[in-house]
C-alpha cells in the first residue's frame, strides 16, 4: 500500500494505470475496484484521486481482513496437514510450474502469484503487491478450505495419483499447487492425469488453483457476495468464485461445494471426475476449468470470476482435455472476466519464429503460415498498421517486414530469387554504398603486325620486373598490373576478333580499347575495323602510336589520318587520348598506363565485392592433367574456393584457382582473372560465369540452360534480318538499322554507303557501323552478330568460313550487284520500321448546357449531344466561339449518375475533361479518335 501512494505523491496526478502498475495490477482490476467502489473512472487514463487511493486500499485492507479470517476458518476446518501444503508446497510447486507461462510472457503475474502465495501466509504486509498477495492469499486460503473440505472428499493421494500426477494435473488447467493444498496435496492428486506442476504453468497458477475445480484462494476474490467456500468445494472451488464480481464470497467457497452455484455445477462434475482418476477433491474438470480460470485468475483476482463460471459451466469430465483446450479456456476465462489478462498467455505459446526468409511477395494467409500465426492475428497488425487486408491479398516485402516486427521476429531476411536460368541477363543493382572501385578491363586492338602482342608483352615483362621479380607470369587469358598502386587488368588476347566474338556472346568485358597504330604504317582496315568494334560496344578508345622509334614514324600523320574515325587528340580540342610509344624499347609504356588508370578514375568502374561472384569465361580448355580448366574473369562479387558455379551451360565447384603469376588464391574479388579448375566439361570463351548456393542447383541451372539452347539452336533466331526487321523494331523499339557493307572497290562502297545513308524515313535511318573492300570476313559476322546488324556485300562473297559464322550465328547477309536494288531492299524493310501514321476522326459534338462544380471532382458539364456520339475513351477538345481553347482526354462521361462507355446524338450527359475545368456554358466539345492508317 506504501506503493501506490509513493507514486502519488511522486506525480501530481496519478493515472489509473500508473496506479495499477504500482500495485502490480492491471489498470482493469483497479477499474473494476472503483466500480465496485462506487467511484467509477473512464478508463485506464483517468486521474485518481486521493480520495479514490484510499478507498481502494481500504477495500484491499477489508479482504485482507477476509481472507485471514477464512483462513483461520479454512484451518480449522482443514486440519493444519492438509492446509500446509496448499498454502506452502503446492502453491510453490504451481509458481514454479505455472511460470512456464508467466515466465516467458508476464513475469509480472509470477511475481504476482509469488507474491500472493506468500502473503497467503503473511497477510500483514502492506505494499501494493502484498495487497495483491493477500488477496490471493485470501483466495489461497479458501481453496485451501474448499480443498481441504474437498480433502475430505476425496483423500488427496487418491484423486491425484490416478487422474493425475499432482506432479501433473495442476498442469495446465490448474496448478496443483494450490486447489490441492488440501483438496489434494499436490503430490498427490496430481497423480497421472496431469502432472501437477505442468497443470500449474499454464492453466492457472499453481498458486491459486485451489487443487481441484477452482483453487479456492481465488474464490475469494475481491469481494465476492456469494458463499463461495463451501461450493467450492467440489464443483468448483469456491475461491474462485468469488472473483471481483463474484457474488459470494471468495474465501468459503473451499468447503463442500455447498455454495448455490457451487454444488449444481461442482456437484455434477465431480463424479465424472473422480470416476476417472480424479481426486474427489475436485472434479477433473471442475480443476481443469476452474483451474485456468482461477488460476489465472491472476494471482489476485479478477481470475476468480470466470473461474467460477467456468467451473461450474463445465462438467469435471472435460479436465481432462486441458492441454488442448487452452484455447477454451482463455475465452472464458475472458467471457468470466476473470483472470483476463492471464489466460490468453497460458494457452499461448509463443512459437514465433526468430527469423524468417521472405522470398518476394506474399499472401497474408502465407505470410501467416510462416509466422505461425492465424491470418487473422496477421489482419488485425496491418490493422494496425493501417492497412486493410484480406487473407488472400498479397503483401510487398517492406509490409511483410513491418507486420514480422510487429510479431517481435528478429530477423526477415529477403532472398529474392533471380532469374536463375538467364542468370547473365539478370543485373544485379548494388547500393552505392557497397559498391568499390575496381581494376579497369583494358583490351589492345589493332592491325595486323601494328604491335599488339609485343605491347601486352612489354606491359606485362615491365611489371613482372618491377613488382613480380622472378615471376613467370602465366597465360590465364588475362593479367593484372599494378602502377601507382592501382591494378589494370589486360586482356591477353589481342585483337578484335576475340573482343568481338565476347560482345557477340553477350559479354562485356572491356572496359577500355587501346588501338594500337604503328607509326610506319598508318592507318589500315583492321584498324578501322578495331576501331568500330570499340565504338559499337561504346567502350572508351585510347590510342598507342606504337614504333615511335622507328626512323619513318610519323605520328602526327596517324593523329591526322585518325581524325576522319572522330578519334580527335586532346591537342586539337578533341577528346581522344593519343600516347606515342614504343613496345618494343618500353617507351613511355608508364604513360599509356597512367592515361589508362586517368580513363577509369573518369569512368569510376566500381564492382561491389562482397557477394555471390559472377564474370565471363575468357578461355577454357581441356588439360591432360587437371581436367577442364576455365580462365574467368570476375566481374562483380568475390570467387572462393568451394563455390559452386555455373559456366554457359556446364557447371563445376571451384577446387583450385591460380592467378596470372601462378599463385593459387582462396579469393578472387572483382577485376581479377582467374583460372578455375573444378568444372565437368569446357565452357565456351564468353559464357557468363555465376556462383550459386550448391552444386545440385549449379547442376540443375545447366542442365536447363543446354535443353534451352538446344531448343534455341533449333527455333527462331533473334537477330535482325531484313524480312523480320519491322518485328524487331517493334519489340525492340530499334531506331537504326546498323548495316556491315563491304564492297569490290571503295568507289562502289562509298556510293552504296552514301546512298544508304541518305535513307531516312521519319527518324529511322541506316546506320552504316563498318566497311571495307574485300570478302566478307569471319570479322565482319562477329560484329555483325555483336551489333545486331545485317551484312550488305557488293559484288563480294562472304569467306567460307564467314558463311559459316553467318549461318551458326543467323546474320542476314544480302548480296547484290546493283545499287538500286540494295536500296530499294532497305528501303522496304524500313517500312516496317515506321511508326503507323493515325488520322484524327471526329466522333460527334456536344453542347454544354449546364454547369456543375463539385468540389474535388471539378466542374461536369451538362450536355446534350447533337450530332454523332461522345464517347468515354475518345479524346475532346472545347470550342469556344469558333475557337479551340482546350484539347485533351475526356475524364468521365455519365448519364445520370451512371459511368457510361459512350453518349449518342439526342441525349443528355454529364461531362468532366481531365485537367481543365473553365469549361463554359455554350462551349462546344468535339469528340475525336485517332485512326491508324496503313501506309
Ligand atoms: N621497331 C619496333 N618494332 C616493333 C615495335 N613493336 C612491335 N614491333 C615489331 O613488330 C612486329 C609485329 O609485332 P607484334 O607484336 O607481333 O604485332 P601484332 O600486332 O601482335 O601482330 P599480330 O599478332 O600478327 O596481329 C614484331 O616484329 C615486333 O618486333 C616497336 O615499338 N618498335
Amino acid at each position: 500500500m506504501t506503493k501506490p501512494q509513493d507514486g502519488k505523491e511522486g506525480k501530481e496526478k496519478l493515472r489509473v494505470y500508473e496506479y495499477a502498475k504500482s500495485l502490480n495490477m492491471s489498470s482493469k482490476e483497479i477499474i473494476t475496484i472503483l466500480k465496485r467502489l462506487d467511484t467509477p473512472v473512464n478508463n485506464h487514463m483517468s486521474v485518481m484521486e486521493s480520495g479514490m487511493v484510499s478507498k481502494v486500499e481500504g477495500f484491499f485492507r477489508d479482504i485482507k481482513a477476509n481472507a485471514a479470517a477464512k483462513r483461520a476458518q479454512g484451518g480449522q476446518q482443514a486440519g493444519t496437514s492438509s492446509a500446509r501444503p496448499t498454502e506452502k508446497r503446492p502453491e510453490q510447486q504451481g509458481v514454479h510450474t505455472i511460470p512456464r507461462q508467466e515466465q516467458t510472457q508476464q513475469p509480472n503475474q509470477q511475481d504476482r502469484q509469488v507474491t500472493m502465495n506468500t502473503t497467503s501466509n503473511n497477510n500483514q504486509s502492506s505494499n501494493g503487491t502484498q495487497q495483491r498477495s493477500s488477496q490471493g492469499g485470501s483466495r489461497n486460503g479458501q481453496g485451501g478450505q474448499n480443498r481441504s473440505g474437498q480433502g475430505q472428499g476425496r483423500p488427496q493421494g487418491q484423486g491425484g495419483g490416478q487422474g493425475r500426477p499432482a506432479g501433473q494435473g495442476g498442469g495446465q488447467g490448474r496448478p496443483a499447487g494450490q486447489g490441492g493444498g488440501q483438496g489434494r496435496p499436490a503430490g498427490q492428486g496430481g497423480g497421472q492425469g496431469r502432472p501437477a506442476g505442468q497443470g500449474g504453468g499454464q492453466g492457472r497458477p499453481a498458486g491459486q488453483g485451489g487443487g481441484q475445480g477452482r483453487p479456492a484462494g481465488q474464490g475469494g476474490g475481491y469481494g465476492g457476495n456469494r458463499p463461495g467456500g463451501q461450493g467450492g468445494g467440489q464443483g468448483r472451488p469456491a475461491g474462485q468464485g468469488g472473483g471481483y464480481g463474484g457474488s459470494r464470497p471468495a474465501g468459503q467457497g473451499a468447503g463442500a461445494g455447498t455454495a448455490s452455484r457451487g454444488e449444481s455445477r461442482s456437484t455434477a462434475p465431480a463424479p465424472r471426475t473422480f470416476g476417472d482418476n480424479k481426486p474427489a477433491g475436485g472434479g477433473q474438470r471442475d480443476f481443469s476449468r476452474s483451474g485456468p480460470s482461477g488460476g489465472a485468475g491472476r494471482s489476485g483476482g479478477p481470475g476468480g470470476q470466470g473461474g467460477n463460471r467456468r467451473g461450474g459451466g463445465k462438467p469435471g469430465g472435460q479436465g481432462g482435455r486441458f492441454d488442448d483446450r487452452g484455447g477454451n479456456f482463455r475465452s472464458r476465462g475472458k467471457n468470466g472476466r476473470g483472470g483476463k489478462s492471464s489466460q490468453p498467455q497460458r494457452d499461448k505459446i509463443d512459437n514465433t519464429p526468430k527469423k524468417i526468409i521472405v522470398r518476394g511477395s506474399m499472401t497474408v494467409g502465407e505470410l501467416a503460415k510462416l509466422l505461425h500465426k492465424d491470418a487473422s492475428e496477421v489482419i488485425k497488425k496491418l490493422i494496425f498498421l493501417g492497412v486493410m487486408a484480406t487473407i488472400n491479398q498479397e503483401l510487398d516485402i517492406e509490409t511483410i517486414q513491418l507486420v514480422a516486427s510487429e510479431f517481435k521476429v528478429e530477423e526477415v531476411e529477403v532472398k529474392i530469387p533471380v532469374e536463375e536460368d538467364d542468370f547473365e541477363t539478370v543485373e544485379e543493382k548494388d547500393e552505392e554504398e557497397s559498391l568499390e572501385t575496381r581494376a579497369p578491363v583494358v583490351t589492345i586492338m589493332g592491325h595486323v603486325d601494328h604491335g599488339k602482342t609485343t605491347l601486352l608483352d612489354a606491359i606485362r615483362s615491365t611489371n613482372v620486373t618491377s613488382g613480380e621479380a622472378g615471376g613467370i607470369t602465366q597465360h590465364i587469358g588475362a593479367y593484372q598490373v599494378e602502377i601507382n598502386q592501382k591494378k589494370i587488368t589486360f586482356l591477353d588476347t589481342p585483337g578484335h576478333e576475340a573482343f568481338t566474338m565476347m560482345r557477340a556472346r553477350g559479354a562485356e568485358v572491356t572496359d577500355i580499347t587501346i588501338i594500337v597504330v604503328a607509326a610506319d604504317d598508318g592507318v589500315m582496315p583492321q584498324t578501322v575495323e578495331a576501331i568500330n568494334h570499340a565504338k559499337a560496344a561504346k567502350v572508351p578508345i585510347i590510342v598507342a602510336v606504337n614504333k615511335i622509334d622507328k626512323p619513318d614514324a610519323n605520328p602526327d600523320t596517324i593523329k591526322q589520318e585518325l581524325t576522319k574515325y572522330e578519334l580527335v587528340p586532346e591537342e586539337w580540342g578533341g577528346d581522344t587520348i593519343f600516347v606515342n610509344v614504343s613496345a618494343k624499347q618500353r617507351t613511355n609504356l608508364e604513360e599509356l598506363l597512367e592515361m589508362i588508370l586517368l580513363v577509369a578514375e573518369v569512368n569510376d568502374y566500381k564492382a561491389n565485392p562482397n557477394k555471390r561472384a559472377r564474370g565471363t569465361v575468357l578461355e577454357a580448355e581441356l588439360d591432360k592433367g587437371k581436367g577442364p580448366v576455365a580462365r574467368v574473369l570476375v566481374q562483380h562479387g568475390t570467387l572462393k574456393i568451394g563455390d559452386a558455379f555455373v559456366a554457359g551451360n556446364t557447371f563445376g565447384r571451384v577446387r583450385a584457382m591460380i592467378n596470372d603469376k601462378g599463385r593459387r588464391l582462396k579469393e578472387a574479388d572483382p577485376s581479377t582473372p582467374v583460372e578455375i579448375t573444378g568444372l565437368t566439361e569446357v565452357p565456351q570463351a564468353g559464357d557468363p560465369f555465376m556462383v550459386f548456393e550448391d552444386e545440385r542447383k549449379a547442376r540443375a541451372i545447366s542442365e536447363r540452360r543446354s535443353i534451352k539452347q538446344r531448343q534455341s539452336e533449333m527455333g527462331a533466331n533473334s537477330r535482325v534480318t531484313l524480312d523480320d526487321l519491322y518485328k524487331h523494331i517493334k519489340e525492340g523499339e530499334i531506331k537504326d538499322l546498323n548495316v556491315i557493307i563491304k564492297a569490290d572497290v571503295q568507289g562502289s562502297l562509298e556510293a552504296l554507303r552514301g546512298s544508304l545513308e541518305k535513307i531516312e524515313v521519319e527518324g529511322v535511318r541506316v546506320k552504316s557501323i563498318h566497311n571495307g573492300v574485300g570478302a566478307i570476313t569471319e570479322s565482319d559476322v562477329a560484329l555483325a552478330s555483336a551489333s545486331n546488324a545485317i551484312v550488305i556485300g557488293f559484288n563480294v562473297r562472304p569467306e567460307s568460313q564467314a558463311a559459316v559464322a553467318a549461318e551458326q550465328e543467323k546474320v542476314d547477309v544480302r548480296l547484290h550487284n546493283i545499287i538500286y536494288n540494295v536500296i530499294e531492299e532497305i528501303e522496304q524493310a524500313m517500312k516496317g520500321m515506321l511508326d503507323p501514321i493515325f488520322k484524327e476522326v471526329v466522333t460527334g459534338h456536344a453542347e454544354v448546357r449546364n454547369l456543375f462544380k463539385v468540389s474535388k471532382v471539378g466542374t461536369i458539364a451538362g450536355c446534350m449531344i447533337t450530332d454523332g456520339k461522345i464517347s468515354r475513351s475518345a479524346e475532346a477538345r472545347v470550342i469556344r466561339g469558333g475557337i479551340v481553347v482546350h484539347q485533351g482526354k475526356i475524364d468521365t462521361l455519365k448519364r445520370f449518375k451512371d459511368d457510361v462507355k459512350e453518349v449518342s446524338q439526342g441525349y443528355e450527359c454529364g461531362i468532366t475533361l481531365e485537367k481543365f475545368n473553365d469549361i463554359q456554358e455554350g462551349d462546344i466539345i468535339e469528340g475525336f479518335t485517332q485512326e491508324k492508317v496503313e501506309r
